[in-house]
């Protein structure tokens, strides 16, 4: 291990999957004590790069992983060997488990103290009180993992990733988009960690999709397109649109976001009527939702928010109330009933509730929209195949060919094409929660400008859950806010920014609606 150059270096590092080249000669210098974000657009190669680095993917012959000095092949690295070379990686997910106390989820990577084959459950605790301690975390070691807050689990996969079994050395630390799935508040609380750490002399590799957090906390940003490095420098001196043209290959203005023409305010009858609309945790509800409308639903976790969703699109039953579509009395018992009647539903849990993984993608797309190609003979599979290529296109989705399976999709270009399925069938109610989760900043524009023009002159709407305030107050006409499974607040006209809606879901006095 030498003392000094590089935290890590790629050299020359290529990746193919059956012949095709998905990363192309990617060269890249990270410096010691720094953060680094790597950015990309969805399918540029990133989660790619990442799985080379740990030793999870072979790279093509040739490449090398150079880490504090020491250089390794990158066709034969292995995952014993990217830990032993001082790498740390926390993915997505952050692979705790929920059920167990925070020591017990240590122990899984650090071993379990043990003493006449029984676990000595007191030095495990006191091992990881000290740890915990050191990352300024004020949690017990007994405490479950279930009860934590959201950026408290992240911060624990941290200080567990990192836990001190290296002789006190630096570490390089790889985060895959850690700011992804955190409340918006909690987003400041992670940011500030990644600079205690890099403090402490660690080094930051971290992969996000949201361009402005990177600026405010990497020194340092690599840029992939297309499997290539399209830049690798200091962040200083870059804007927003700068980086986005970086991404996509065009110039700065031809990047920068069409500008939003507001809507008037319509005063047609209501597409959408819910009245006193209740189930277990939700309600008594009341709101309208009218023709040419995108509202926003905002909320914390357990705030009814998604609950509201599952509820008009026929995934979770009602106990009491109305819900009326276009003057017609509605109640789905299944989400297949409430697309016939024009409800579509994009759901959070892309790969749990929405997704066939083994699946080519144009199935996947196609999944709603097959009785439309139902034929005397049979079903019209080559029109359903044509079509859904053509939809998914439509999204911009990023594959070799309709037949990759869905599950070899980078995890953005996954979420357009479920966003491909939900339209197709030009639902009058469009019902999305966290629409551009794991997208690109260039992908979540389209996606803005695709739910705009599905609603607008039409007699259609969407009702839209995200935790990403900025994204509502670009996206919405209005936002509802949600507290403890009631309507507290309604933002419109000026009142509709960021951080007006950050105050008015964490006001805890209940006005009087
Ligand atoms: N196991 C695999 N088999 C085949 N192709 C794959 C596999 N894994 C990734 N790819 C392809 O490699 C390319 C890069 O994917 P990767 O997941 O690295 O992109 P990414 O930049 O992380 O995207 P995102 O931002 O959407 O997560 C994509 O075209 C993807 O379909």
């Amino acid at each position: 291990m030498s003392d000094t150059g590089p935290a890590l270096r790629l050299r020359g590092i290529s990746k193919s999957f059956d012949g095709v080249r998905v990363l192309r000669g990617v060269d890249v210098s990270i410096t010691r004590g720094t953060v680094h974000a790597l950015l990309g657009g969805n399918g540029s190669g990133k989660s790619t790069t990442l799985k080379v680095v740990a030793g999870v993917y072979r790279g093509d012959p040739g490449g090398v992983v150079e880490v504090f000095g020491t250089p390794h092949p990158a066709d034969s690295f292995s995952p014993q060997q990217a830990h032993r070379a001082g790498l740390r990686f926390v993915h997505q997910d952050l692979g705790l488990v929920d059920d167990l106390s925070v020591a017990a989820n240590f122990g899984l990577v650090s071993g379990f103290p043990q003493r006449l084959g029984a676990v000595r459950w007191r030095a495990l605790h006191e091992r990881t009180a000290r740890e915990l301690a050191a990352a300024g975390l004020d949690i017990a070691p007994q405490a479950p993992v279930r009860a934590l807050r959201p950026s408290d689990r992240t911060r624990v996969a941290i200080a567990r990733a990192l836990q001190d079994d290296d002789g006190g050395h630096p570490l390089v630390l790889v985060l895959d988009e850690p700011t992804a799935s955190l409340p918006h508040h909690e987003v400041d609380e992670l940011l500030e960690e990644l600079r205690r750490r890099r403090e402490q002399g660690h080094t930051i590799v971290y992969v996000s999709h949201r361009i402005p957090e990177v600026l405010a906390v990497a020194d340092d940003l690599t840029v992939l397109r297309d499997g290539v490095v399209a830049y690798s420098g200091p962040v200083s001196g870059l804007t927003e649109d700068h980086v986005i043209a970086m991404m996509t290959g065009l110039a700065a203005e031809q990047a920068a976001p069409a500008a939003r023409t507001p809507r008037a305010p319509t005063t047609a009858a209501p597409l959408l009527r819910v009245s006193g609309l209740c189930t277990a945790g939700l309600g008594p509800l009341d709101l309208e939702v009218r023709p040419g409308e995108v509202v926003g639903v905002a909320g914390l976790l357990g705030s009814g928010r998604s609950r509201l969703l599952g509820l008009l699109a026929g995934q979770v039953p009602r106990t009491s109330g109305s819900v009326q579509l276009a003057g017609r009395e509605i109640h789905h018992r299944s989400p297949r009933a409430a697309l016939a009647d024009g409800v579509a539903c994009v759901p959070e849990d892309r790969a749990r509730d929405a997704a066939f993984p083994d699946r080519p993608l144009w199935e996947n797309v196609s999944a709603i929209a097959f009785p439309r190609y139902a034929r005397w003979w049979g079903a019209d599979r080559r029109a359903e195949r044509r079509d859904a290529v053509k939809a998914a296109a439509g999204f911009a989705v990023h594959a070799a060919h309709g037949e990759v399976p869905f599950a070899s999709l980078s995890g953005g270009n996954q979420q357009k094409a479920v966003l491909a399925r939900a339209t197709w069938t030009s639902p009058r109610l469009l019902l999305l929660d966290e629409p551009s989760q794991g997208v690109d900043a260039m992908a979540r524009r389209d996606i803005h400008s695709f739910i705009h023009r599905h609603v607008d002159g039409h007699d259609r709407a969407a009702l839209v859950v995200s935790s990403d305030f900025v994204e509502l107050a670009a996206l919405c006409d209005r936002v509802l806010v949600l507290r403890d499974g009631r309507l507290r607040a309604e933002l419109t006209g000026a009142e509709l920014h960021e951080s007006a809606i950050a105050l008015a879901v964490h006001q805890d006095r209940e006005d009087p609606r």
